[in-house]
């Protein structure tokens, strides 16, 4: 079976192979660093062995409850934020039918999603389109108290309970959550929620095969055994008996960090199927929130190709020279679809006919490659025989071990994200949060 392959050759006219080959002992460091949980952050190194330690009975269990939402909801809303949010809905998108919701039969529960924003008009919108709906809610939170998702929950928790009664919204609310704090865990306790752990060792951003992602995964229809099969290959391939040249995540890791010293600032995920938006967002968090510190960190930022190529394209062909971008490349759909002959061509796309549209596409793949390594931007691809679970198994565990090694390369602390707290904390003081009565007299203050 094939596997997900990271090519750097579009990489050599900026770094050459042997400066990216001379990161072995470096990188092999943090490897033994990460193995052995001696570096930063070591308390929160649960992801790296995730994979081969998940049982099948675990599996099984999230499978059982996921059908229990299967059965009794027409919609199942996934309130959660960051880690707690991405990794779900980056998985479910990447697999689903992009017109899905459009059909009038639908064979599961539609999947949406909330507690990641606070637009009132979205949570208006939402609470109207549940009015008719059986709907069964999970609960994602590794605190417990964020508020996002604990303000979304609330709401959604009433609504349920006053359109199903007490006892059924019991069966169709789930928690994901710590195991013993939080304000998640008191409430699913005191309703008597069925409710899955996250390991107090594993971050939110890189929580995905946990509960926390599976259980959303498994409730849209999709094979959660495959992916986690598939990132167990990952953590074979990517595990520190993999020589250097071999191991994606480590040349990864090697080559982005090289860029980075070489001025390229800020790294653009790429992709040419709309499916992987939300993988490039998932990525972000995992990427933005690990190495952003210290007054340090490449930035991460991400494009869906062909729709940004005729927005973002001008700026990565001329625009400053800080950039390098990292492709997603699928190499076979799963549809065939040929573009058809037109006795009169009036659009001249005749040169085309009887082509499969992934050939066009690939071309602009190809295109655009030379294009920007022309133009001055490194280009790495990350080569994916094909989307499914498997594979998207493969490209989650890739990113995360190539992340724990980055940030050790760059000597950050790559598991914690204090910067985040600064907004929280203003914005507990400007609405007379109880406990932050000092912060409300210092924020008013300043207005
Ligand atoms: O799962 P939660 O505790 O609700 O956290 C959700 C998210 O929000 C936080 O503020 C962090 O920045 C993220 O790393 C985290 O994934």
């Amino acid at each position: 079976m094939k596997n997900i392959s990271l090519n750097i050759d579009k990489v050599a006219g900026f770094v050459s192979k042997e400066t990216i080959a001379a990161y072995e002992p470096q990188v092999k460091a943090c490897m033994e660093t990460l193995e052995n949980g001696t570096g930063k952050g070591n308390d929160f190194l649960g992801w790296l062995h995730l994979p081969s330690s998940i049982t099948a009975e675990h599996l099984a269990d999230l499978k059982a409850t996921a059908q229990v939402l299967r059965d009794n909801c027409e919609v199942v809303v996934v309130a959660g934020i960051g880690g707690s949010y991405l990794g779900a809905r980056a998985v479910i998108e990447a697999l689903s039918n992009s017109f899905q919701w459009l059909k009038a039969k639908q064979d599961g529960p539609v999947i949406v999603f909330a507690g990641h924003n606070i637009g009132e008009d979205y949570l208006f919108e939402l609470t109207e389109y549940l009015k008719d709906k059986k709907f069964g809610v999970i609960n994602i939170s590794k605190s417990g108290t964020t508020t996002e998702t604990a303000l979304a929950f609330r709401l959604l928790k009433k609504q349920c309970e006053d359109q199903l009664g007490k006892e059924m919204a019991k069966k169709v609310i789930v928690a994901v959550t710590d195991a013993k704090k939080g304000a998640a865990r008191v409430t699913a306790d005191k309703e008597g929620y069925q409710t899955f752990i996250i390991p107090d060792n594993v971050g939110g951003r890189f929580s995905v095969l946990t509960p926390v992602g599976l259980l959303p995964i498994a409730v849209a229809g999709f094979d959660i055994e495959k992916l986690v099969e598939g990132a167990r290959t990952m953590e074979t391939i990517c595990g520190p008996t993999t020589p250097f040249a071999e191991n994606p995540a480590a040349v990864y890791a090697a080559t982005r960090n090289e860029l980075y010293k070489d001025g390229k600032k800020i790294e653009i995920l790429v992709n040419f199927n709309p499916k992987l938006h939300y993988m490039n967002e998932w990525w972000k968090q995992l990427y933005g929130e690990s190495e952003g510190k210290d007054g340090k960190g490449i930035y991460p930022s991400a494009v869906d190709f062909s729709t940004d190529l005729h927005s973002m394209g001008q700026w990565i062909q001329e625009g400053e020279r800080t950039i390098f971008e990292t492709v997603i490349s699928i190499e076979n759909p799963e549809h065939t679809l040929q573009v058809p002959s037109d006795s009169e061509n009036l659009d001249g796309l005749n040169f085309l006919a009887g082509k499969r549209v992934d050939e066009v596409n690939k071309m602009a793949e190809l295109g655009t490659q030379l294009a920007h390594v022309d133009g001055g931007v490194p280009n790495m691809r990350l080569i994916v025989p094909e989307l499914n679970e498997y594979y998207l198994g493969e490209i989650i565990y890739f990113f995360e071990k190539a992340c724990g090694i980055s940030g050790y390369l760059l000597e950050v602390n790559p598991f914690n994200q204090p910067g985040v707290e600064a907004y929280k904390k203003n914005m507990f003081a400007l609405l007379n949060k109880p406990g932050y009565e000092e912060e409300s007299k210092a924020i008013q203050a300043r207005l």
